[in-house]
């Protein structure tokens, strides 16, 4: 594609979301939508048009070469993530659901489900390639050197006896005598057919033509191969991100330079015209008011604030409200004070007269709460308005950086520098001239001063927040520590899984059976989103780790083989996150004693927040909160983290890209009211219905046999395997589908029956075992929440207590 194609798609996205901005920052404060289902529509339209605007985004800056360009687009799509992410918190409030189906406005608005997937920014791992590709070579250096041994995220494997192991190296040589013996054989017999072959026939060569397509009857070996379109399309891309690199290194140098010139050649007349204006100023002041006027100081702009086009009147009658304004301030902020307390007693009162009046009045209708995003978007949308929607960028056929823009910006930079060193020359000249001419006694500037020890105060406040978490590791590098992590095994390598490996499809009845009041169970495409939502986005991009509502943990729970393992080695490598394995049976044993404990917890986390983004994962993480342990399990202390978890999620902090992993194929064995405390987002991994059982049929043996399918009859196979787990399916294709039977199978075809062997030695997922799960998450706060939001439950008394709880915390949100 062109520069044009991608220039048109940030254009168009920028104007959709300059729409949605005016439509989201009404002048009016909207009124309160009272209709649930109205505004449950209205934030899923919401929620989709920034989906679509935020997939245009990432396209245009994946692809634009501009890095003036670039910096706006970055700036919005951050933004557009972040808001995102809010919309979505909205809906879960809302609906009482993780999980939200839009498959009726989508056809409303005549669009495919495949336009709800929320893209991962490629920019997330391409920016800092080169650190991970580093991190990771450092990595493979020390497994290399440990042996790697229970580094990885596959099980380690028990130690052999030598019994076991002779018998292991037995089999393996007959095995290998027969494979020999077998390969002899054929050749012997192949050797013999030619012979006979060449005495019916006669020496006759093949026709070349015919030779040919003998060959060309035989399907290649790479049956997935990629089109010649794809890969012009492919180099094209590729090609894109080094002019990327090339433009941005151009861009870099011309800062430098363009800023160095303006400096060097208009530095001087600036510096000489401001003097001019300022001696100036003095004169007309003096002229104006009978004595020389006060300089502005430093915050209040310096000179600046002068040539603000004012009179010398205004400006001096302005500095003299200012002085006087101060001591009003402190009074009416005393005032103000008082009056919000009275404020405070009086809704008191009311409260204890009216009871719940004034909450239900509140709870009357629904109003989106402010955002953290939308200032920020409003911003860059208006840089983009004000520099880049008029502008006639034809020249710039390479798109290389824009040299009059660069301009513009560093000559207001250097202006502001030269202000400020003329202005500290003019203070100086104003004290002479008014000890000289008004006689006025050098009385130094206080404010200087005390701006200087008021920063020092900050500085100290900064050093004892920081003495609060102890360093116990002071003296050593984190190479170091990463080291030892990695020895350990507590820091290990993800599974080289991307979440596009992790197979699904849209659940296309949602809507119609919330509507029927049958709650559908999600698909695991759904859960792939709410990954994308709660830990990629956050966790790949700072701003919106900082000012998204914040998601410190998650529970992937569902029964063995789901892909809960996947998904976390997914989300690790689509953010370049390092994984710490922080389960009950891998740090059993490990930095033994409470100190110990402490010691490597500090370790992980100093490691993890220094070259964040960082995955802490819990595997079994039922077991830290066991109802009771079992016996076999004693010596392995499963619940060594139960105290320390939450004292490790109180100590992350916003600007920490630091997400907690909880994977677990039995939640119900855990304590719940402690579980659920660490673990507030829970997601719960269905077993694949029957469209994401025909899909992933489909693609696991495709990907393994190309086309050769047409024997195969897959919606049978999907049929079948109703209980099955990705896991198992998976099992299934690669017992089948081994090196022997692929050889034969353009003779042979595959069919469906093959599969039945394999799948009848193992055991699906039950009816009785997905109840359990349900069952279990409906004990969970949000599952409890929903159950008594669902109709019927209305007149259930508890509901009351909840609704009190939940106006008391609205109220108080309000007042902050
Ligand atoms: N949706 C999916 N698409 C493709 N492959 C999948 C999917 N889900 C799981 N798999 C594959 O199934 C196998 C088992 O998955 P995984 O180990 O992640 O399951 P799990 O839920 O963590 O199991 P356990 O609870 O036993 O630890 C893996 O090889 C994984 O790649």
């Amino acid at each position: 594609m062109s520069h044009t194609f991608y220039n048109k798609m940030w254009v168009e996205a920028q104007q959709n979301l300059g729409q949605l901005l005016e439509q989201e920052m009404p002048l009016e404060p909207p009124k309160p939508e009272k209709d649930r289902m109205a505004t449950a529509q209205q934030l899923g339209t919401l929620y989709i048009r920034y989906v679509q605007i935020f997939r245009n985004l990432e396209l245009a800056y994946d692809q634009i070469t501009q890095p003036q360009k670039r910096r706006v687009i970055k700036a919005v799509l951050d933004g557009v993530m972040g808001r995102i992410l809010e919309v979505k918190n909205e809906l879960v409030e809302l609906e009482i659901s993780e999980f939200q189906y839009f498959d009726d406005i989508l056809q409303d608005m005549k669009m495919g489900p495949e336009s709800l997937e929320i893209p991962i920014p490629r920019y997330f791992i391409k920016e800092k390639m080169k650190v991970l590709k580093d991190r990771e070579r450092i990595l493979s250096q020390i497994l290399d050197r440990v042996g790697a041994k229970n580094t990885d995220m596959v099980k380690t494997l028990k130690p052999m006896s030598l019994d076991e192991a002779v018998r292991v190296i037995q089999v393996s040589e007959r095995a290998r005598q027969g494979r020999l013996r077998a390969k002899f054989m054929k050749e012997i017999n192949l050797e013999e057919k030619r012979e006979r072959f060449a005495k019916t026939q006669g020496e006759i060569t093949l026709d070349p033509d015919i030779a040919a397509q003998r060959i060309q009857k035989v399907p290649p070996p790479h049956f997935y191969k990629k089109s010649i379109a794809e890969e012009i399309a492919q180099k094209t891309e590729t090609l894109r991100s080094e002019l990327q690199e090339q433009h941005e290194a151009e861009y870099q140098h011309a800062l430098i330079q363009i800023k160095d010139t303006i400096r060097e050649k208009e530095g001087p007349n600036m510096k000489a015209n401001l003097q001019d204006q300022i001696r100036q100023w003095f004169i007309e002041c003096r002229h104006v008011t009978g004595k020389f006027p006060d300089f502005p100081s430093e915050e209040d702009g310096g000179s600046s604030a002068i040539f603000a086009q004012k009179t010398p009147e205004q400006v001096a009658a302005e500095i003299a409200a200012k002085e006087e304004a101060k001591p009003k301030k402190k009074k009416e902020k005393g005032k103000k004070d008082k009056e919000k307390k009275k404020g405070k007693k009086d809704k008191d009162k009311t409260k204890g007269k009216k009871g719940k009046g004034k909450e239900e009045e509140e709870e009357e209708g629904w109003k989106i709460k402010p955002s953290n995003f939308l200032p920020d978007m409003a911003s860059a949308n208006q840089t983009y308005e004000s520099v880049w929607q008029q502008r006639d960028d034809s020249w710039n056929l390479h798109q290389t950086y824009d040299a009059q823009l660069i301009k513009e910006s560093k000559t207001k930079e250097v202006e502001d520098e030269v202000r400020i060193q003329i202005d500290e020359l003019m203070r100086q000249e104003l004290q002479n001239l008014k000890m000289a001419v008004d006689k006025e006694k050098n009385k130094k500037k206080k404010g200087g001063k005390g701006g200087k020890k008021k920063k020092k105060g900050k500085k100290s406040g900064k050093k004892k927040k920081k003495k609060k978490e102890k360093d116990l590791t002071p003296d050593r590098t984190i190479d170091s520590l990463y080291e030892e992590l990695v020895t350990e095994g507590l820091l290990i390598k993800p599974k080289s899984i991307k979440l596009s490996d992790f197979i699904g499809e849209y659940s296309y009845l949602g809507t119609t059976l919330r509507q029927a009041d049958i709650e559908p169970m999600p698909s695991l495409s759904d859960v792939k989103q709410l990954l994308v939502l709660y830990g990629i986005l956050p966790l790949g991009c700072e701003s919106v780790h900082e000012k998204a509502p914040s998601v410190k943990t998650l529970l992937l729970a569902g029964p063995s083989g789901v892909g809960k393992k996947m998904l976390v080695s997914a989300l690790c490598n689509e953010t370049g996150a390092n994984l710490f394995n922080l389960s009950p049976s891998n740090i059993s044993g490990k930095y033994p004693g409470k100190s110990g404990l402490q010691m490597m917890l500090h370790m992980v986390l100093k490691v993890a927040r220094q070259l964040q983004p960082s995955v802490i994962w819990i595997d079994d993480a039922e077991k830290t909160f066991y109802k009771k342990v079992p016996k076999t399990e004693k010596q392995l202390d499963p619940k060594r983290l139960k105290k320390d978890l939450p004292k490790i999620l109180k100590s992350l902090k916003p600007e920490d890209r630091i997400l907690i992993v909880g994977t677990s194929h039995r939640p119900f064995d855990a304590e719940i009211k402690p579980f659920c405390k660490i673990y507030k987002k829970i997601v719960l991994l269905p077993r694949p219905d029957y469209a994401a059982r025909l899909v992933m049929w489909k693609q696991m043996i495709s990907q393994r046999v190309g086309s050769l399918t047409a024997s195969m009859n897959f919606s049978s196979l999907a049929k079948i395997t109703d209980g099955f787990t990705p896991g198992q399916i998976v099992q299934a294709v690669e017992s089948v589908l081994n090196d022997r039977r692929f050889g034969q199978i353009s003779r042979k075809p595959l069919t469906a029956v093959e599969f039945l062997g394999s799948l009848s030695r193992q055991e699906p997922v039950y009816k009785e075992e997905e109840e359990t799960f349900k069952s279990w998450y409906a004990k969970t706060p949000l599952g409890k929440k929903r159950s008594k939001a669902m109709p019927g439950a209305e007149e259930d008394t508890g509901k009351d207590k909840g609704k009190k709880k939940a106006g008391k915390t609205v109220g108080k949100k309000k007042k902050k």
